[in-house]
């Protein structure tokens, strides 16, 4: 099976962790495709959100990765974009059930709370846990 294409993107609190997880995919042989920040020079998170969410739209890529500070402005501007499901995660039981339950295509984490090795592990569970279906279809098709 082919790897998924991927979209990574922050603002300038999580540029030096955005950089760590780019380089460790990478080296996995994934394809990333990095929408910035390209430094640790302030930028505003909606923004950011809003260009990861074109990158998944228009089919640039499968799945994003979005890093703020804590995580929560830039999972909550990502959500407000047709059909990103963004899941701010902290933990791998979090990232597996946001794959499971609600086919999060889009996995939130905060630079400032989560230590990089837990946000690799977290990286790598999203990336590897399909969607489960069943009633979680159901309850993800209403949300549109
Ligand atoms: O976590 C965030 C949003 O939820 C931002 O990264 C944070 O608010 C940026 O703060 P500052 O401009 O003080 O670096």
């Amino acid at each position: 099976m082919s790897k998924q294409k991927l979209v990574i993107a922050s603002d300038h609190a999580g540029f030096d962790f955005k950089a760590s997880l780019k380089d460790s995919l990478a080296g996995q042989g994934y394809e990333v495709i990095d929408l910035g920040a390209h430094s640790t020079e302030s930028v505003d998170y909606p923004d950011i959100a809003a260009a990861l969410a074109g990158a998944i739209r228009d089919g640039s890529a499968d799945r994003g990765i979005l890093i703020c500070g804590t995580g929560i402005g830039i999972s909550i501007a990502a959500n407000r974009h047709a059909g990103i499901r963004a899941a701010l995660c902290h933990d791998t039981t979090g990232a597996r059930l946001s794959r499971q339950h609600n086919d999060a295509n889009v996995l939130v984490m905060g630079a400032r709370v989560t230590g990089i090795e837990v946000a690799k592990d977290c990286v790598a569970t999203f990336l590897a846990t399909p969607f489960e279906g069943g009633r979680h279809s159901r309850r993800v098709d209403k949300m549109g």
